[in-house]
């Protein structure tokens, strides 16, 4: 440990924190290092993550001296800032890097006043900060804010650091736990899982270093159950059977494949199980499955909030009359399943209207928001949908206000971490929610929880397209359930360009191989990978080229995403050399791995307040803004969003993307790969989805057989769920409840 003084930094590193500095001390150095720098004593340089920087800071620091190209340098694995005791030093403390929020002036101010007693004043008194003068209440708050986010934040930093955890990163474990965060991570490190960026394998070797665990230790044992369970939310699945965790944590556990840690027996992981049921309360044992907490609580809650809504007096109203009045005034005549449709949502307080494109959906979200404003023209009216995109699509089709779920319930944040600060029922009389397939378990629970008693719920989606993105399978099991009124909507109204997409679709979802190929519905056919990509390439760039060079007009997408040269992250990289070619001028960046241009359309892939999970945006500028590099991304509708370079961007590129990607999105023309080596993503739905996100025409590239095994194989990915069952069970005993007490 050496304990010196702040000299100059020589090189800084926002993005990771890593600093260069040179130090001086007072003790003896090696004899290598002093012979370095015979004119200047006890001067020697250090690098680090995050290195106390400011004039006249004190500290220690621990490392090892390495031998480089500039000669011995201290690689330090340690420091600890001294809390100085001279009125210079605690001016020179509070003014330096490590303390965000007081400029040179405030610190000289404030020392000048309270001299030695300045950090107890800050600590215990510090209101008398309001004597002097240009520090008002908000300043103070400033000040105090800075002061003592930096004090925890600088033991976390000392805590952590030395395991390469970057500032910035520090930060978001700060403001996950509050200001309590070194004291919670240095009691079990394995709770750095809970935040986003760092899994079980990042956090393993530092929590092993850190407390010496066994490798198995219950905590790491119980770190690695969450988050098998974690991973199993993302593939869509609520819960786990316990044969499944132990085999996937056993797996997990042993990451490294050595004999340290691969003998951890099964027991011990059940153990571990058994312990986070009965004594933490963060899993859930039910029904043959296993739950995280949450995920239980949503399914059992949304069961019970829907049927709760279900189970209420309607007062009979006939709006025969008024329907023929309107559907006159729309020049149109509603079928039988569109007119059930309506008096179902007119009759029960909740109900469902299923159809494929083309089918009149909106033309009865019309109807019904006209019908409502005959019956009651005071009653509130609240449109919505799971998705930025398909929010922005209600508007357009409706011409009536909706805004996302998310901001509905008061739901605000980032995707996975949201707040929910909603605690008050929603006011609205009628709720619509479209594209209700893309609804997850949490989303829907939060959804229900938030309708008053006596509004009016009607959920509208297609059940033959791809589900939520999010755990559960909310509304195929709605429907599955049988308890909840269900439309069908299966004719198909749309005569006009693209209308054989229509009629294809439905012949996909008939299980008929033999499409309709016209100018609107084409197939190209392609040997391989390679080939696909190359054709595609070719009807993309002669269709840009010949329609203004619009990206907007044309969709790639791909049922994979990598490992191939037509998934879309090849077709990505192609696509954008035809588009958006390197240039000189053209400014880059990169961002992880990913290398992002001006001019390049991009893709969001997580919800991030008004900017949605698949929104499309153009990178306008890559500027330095503050002594950071930024990227300006203009999503539309006057969203420009700057992503700062010391952040990881949910940013891929957007000229192709994963079917799965697309839901929610519409589009002219898709170009689409169907080729045999996709074998398991070969899916009924996955080609349904994609063909019907184009309004105009479809392009398959790849083998008719291709096309066929998809359109054969309608066996969707299961998802571990029970939100069917959960509904029938509380439908039943609420039916009972009301059979006994009539
Ligand atoms: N009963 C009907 N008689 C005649 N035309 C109809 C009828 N119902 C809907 N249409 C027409 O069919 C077309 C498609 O209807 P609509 O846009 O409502 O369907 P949708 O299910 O919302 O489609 P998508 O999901 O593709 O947006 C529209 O032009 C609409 O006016």
């Amino acid at each position: 440990m050496i304990h010196c003084k702040f000299v100059e930094r020589t090189y800084y590193n926002p993005a990771n924190g890593y600093t260069v500095a040179s130090y001086r001390t007072k003790e003896e150095l090696p004899r290598e290092v002093g012979r370095q720098n015979t004119e200047s004593p006890g001067l020697f340089t250090a690098y680090g993550m995050e290195l106390p920087v400011g004039e006249n800071l004190e500290m220690k620091l621990d490392g090892t001296w390495k031998k480089s190209k500039y000669g011995f340098q201290l690689d330090v694995s340690y420091f600890h800032v001294d809390i100085p005791e001279t009125e210079a030093g605690i001016e020179a403390y509070l003014s330096s890097s490590m303390i965000k929020g007081i400029g040179p002036v405030t610190a000289h101010r404030i020392v000048e006043r309270f001299g030695k007693r300045t950090l107890y004043v800050l600590d215990k008194t510090p209101e008398k900060l309001l004597d002097i003068p240009g520090i008002s209440e908000t300043k103070l708050e400033e000040i105090l804010n800075g002061y003592r986010k930096s004090t925890a934040l600088r033991e976390l930093m000392v805590y952590l650091a030395p395991f390469g955890v970057t500032a910035n990163k520090l930060e978001k474990i700060q403001e996950h736990f509050g200001e309590s965060a070194y004291h919670i991570i240095r009691e079990d490190p394995f709770r750095l899982c809970e935040v986003r960026g760092f899994g079980f394998l990042t956090v393993d070797p530092i929590a092993m270093k850190a407390k010496n665990f066994r490798p198995d230790n219950p905590l790491r044992i119980k770190a690695a159950i969450s988050q098998v369970l974690k991973k199993a939310e993302e593939e869509g699945h609520l819960f786990l059977t316990s044969e499944e965790i132990v085999e996937q944590a056993r797996d997990l556990l042993d990451h490294k494949k050595n004999s340290r840690t691969s003998g951890i027996s099964d027991s011990a992981i059940k153990n571990a199980g058994n312990d986070m049921i009965r004594k933490d309360k963060s899993l859930v044992g039910n029904g043959g499955g296993i739950y995280n907490r949450s995920g239980f609580d949503a399914e059992v809650g949304a069961a019970g909030e829907l049927v709760r809504l279900m189970f209420q007096e309607r007062e009979k109203r006939d709006i025969r009359k008024m329907l023929s009045q309107i559907v006159k005034e729309e020049g149109i005549t509603l079928d039988r399943m569109q007119e059930q449709a309506v008096f179902q949502a007119f009759e029960y307080p909740v109900s469902i209207i299923t159809g494929g494109p083309g089918t009149g959906k909106t033309t009865l979200i019309r109807i019904i928001l006209r019908l409502q404003e005959m019956l009651d023209p005071d009653a509130m009216i609240l449109l919505c949908a799971p998705t930025g995109r398909a929010r922005r699509r209600m508007y357009e089709k409706t011409g009536y206000p909706a805004m996302t779920i998310q901001k509905a319930v008061g739901m605000t944040g980032v995707d996975g971490e949201e707040a929910w600060n909603q605690t008050e029922k929603l006011p609205d009389d009628l709720i619509i929610a479209d594209e209700f397939g893309m609804c997850d378990m949490y989303l829907a629970y939060k959804f229900f929880y938030c309708i008053k008693r006596g509004a009016t719920l009607i959920m509208i989606g297609d059940q033959d397209q791809l589900g939520s993105v999010g755990p559960g399978n909310v509304f195929k099991e709605m429907i599955e359930s049988e308890v909840i009124p269900v439309t069908v909507l299966d004719a198909c109204f749309r005569q006009e360009e693209g209308s054989t997409i229509v009629e294809n679709a439905r012949r996909i979802n008939q299980n008929r191989t033999s499409l309709r190929y016209d100018s609107d519905f084409q197939f190209r056919a392609a040997s391989d990978p390679e080939d696909a990509a190359r054709i595609i390439q070719k009807i993309y760039e002669t269709y840009w080229r010949e329609h203004g060079k619009r990206t907007e007009d044309i969709m790639v997408l791909s049922p994979l995403r990598k490992d191939t040269a037509a998934g879309s992250d090849a077709l990505n990289e192609r696509l954008r050399g035809v588009v958006n070619p390197k240039r000189r001028g053209r400014t880059e960046i990169k961002n992880g791995k990913k290398l992002f241009r001006v001019g390049d359309i991009v893709m969001q892939t997580k919800n991030v307040d008004e900017v949605s999970n698949g929104d499309l945006g153009e990178v306008l500028g890559i500027y330095k803004k503050d002594g950071k590099m930024v990227m300006e991304v203009d999503f539309g509708d006057d969203r420009i969003v700057r992503f700062p370079d010391d952040d990881y961007w949910p940013l891929t590129h957007g000229y192709a993307m994963s079917v799965h990607k697309s839901q929610g999105n519409e589009c002219p023309v898709v170009i689409m790969p169907v080729l045999a080596c996709f074998w398991r993503m070969l899916q009924r739905n996955i080609l349904y989805t994609g063909i019907t996100r184009a309004t105009k025409q479809v392009i398959l590239v790849g083998s008719k057989q291709a096309v066929a095994k998809a359109i054969h194989n309608n066996r969707m990915a299961k998802r571990n769920t029970n939100f069917a069952l959960r509904l029938r069970q509380v439908y039943k005993s609420m039916q009972e409840y009301y059979e006994k007490s009539a």
